[in-house]
């Protein structure tokens, strides 16, 4: 193993989204997948789970376990939002450096964990989307929010999601609140007569999730001012659209001693 070799253990490799990182990590010459960690499986090899490569790579089911076990460096995680806090929890604890693709994250939780490995000096990435098209989708939304500040998010994903709104969703409210002052939007005196009708607010923006059968992830970000309206989508068709930023965010998360929200804060 050459020195530059980064040392992985992934979390979740049964979902869809674990199961394109184990083929992107196994196949980038300077990463070594470990171990994986998963709810089912334990003791059995990687090669012995259904659409896996044939790779004499453990299976755990415990990540204390796992991290106790396996030398490695950073820990990917692509679980569920109780798993994605637990396991980024551990990695801290574990000396791991966390890159976090699960979503479901509060900002009170974000901060609590950025304390936490300011504290212990260690590198933390915390990714709510990881394509390049998303990111600029939101920086975009970021830059128009400044001359149009009223502004309502939608987004859209397959019916398999558990966590509403969306980690981008969030993630580009939060972004948007960096640059507005907060907005109550709509009519002073409007009423939701069915509940929910209005969508969630955070900040004044009003968030929208869709969940149907067939979509794969998408975010149309609507700005309206007088007489015209500003409108910036973002398109998900396959999952692949996401490697290119988890190998870049396992790359840089090694050069870190802080958590970074965001892959754009990561970017050129
Ligand atoms: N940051 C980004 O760019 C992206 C983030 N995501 C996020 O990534 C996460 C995963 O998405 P996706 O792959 O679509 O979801 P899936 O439901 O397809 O996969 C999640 C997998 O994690 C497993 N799992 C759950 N808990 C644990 C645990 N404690 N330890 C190990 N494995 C566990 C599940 O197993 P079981 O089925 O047995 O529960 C399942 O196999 C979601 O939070 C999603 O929002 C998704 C796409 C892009
Ligand atoms: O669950 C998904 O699928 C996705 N989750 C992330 C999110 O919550 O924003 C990223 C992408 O939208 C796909």
């Amino acid at each position: 193993m050459s020195e530059q070799t980064i040392r992985i253990i992934i979390a979740g490799p049964r979902g869809k989204m674990g199961k394109e990182a184990i083929k992107m990590v196994t196949s980038t010459e300077h990463f070594s997948l470990q171990a994986v960690v998963d709810t089912k499986n334990a003791g059995k090899k990687l090669s012995d789970l259904e659409d896996q490569p044939n790779l004499d790579i453990p299976v755990y089911d415990d990540m204390v376990a796992c991290v106790s076990e396996v030398e490695a460096d950073v820990l990917i995680d692509l679980t569920k939002p109780d798993s994605g806090k637990k396991h980024l929890q551990i990695a801290l604890e574990y000396g791991l450096r966390p890159v976090i693709g699960t979503t479901g994250f509060t900002d009170q939780e974000i901060a609590d964990y950025s304390r936490t490995a300011e504290e212990k000096e260690i590198g933390a990435v915390i990714a709510p989307n990881f394509a390049i098209g998303a990111i600029l989708m939101m920086k975009f939304s970021q830059m128009a929010a400044k001359y149009m500040p009223d502004i309502e998010i939608i987004e859209q994903h397959h019916d398999q999601k558990l966590d509403a709104p969306s980690g981008t969703a969030m993630k580009t409210a939060h972004m948007i609140k960096e640059v507005r002052s907060n907005k109550r939007q709509g009519h002073p005196d409007e009423t939701e007569d069915l509940q929910g009708a209005r969508g969630g607010e955070y900040d004044g923006i009003r968030i929208h999730s869709v969940r149907l059968p067939g979509r794969v992830a998408h975010q149309e970000v609507l700005l309206g001012t007088t007489g015209q309206t500003l409108s910036i989508k973002h398109d998900t068709i396959d999952r692949s659209a996401f490697m290119p930023g988890v190998k870049m965010a396992v790359e840089t998360v090694m050069k870190l001693d802080t958590l970074v929200y965001g892959l754009e804060n990561l970017m050129e």
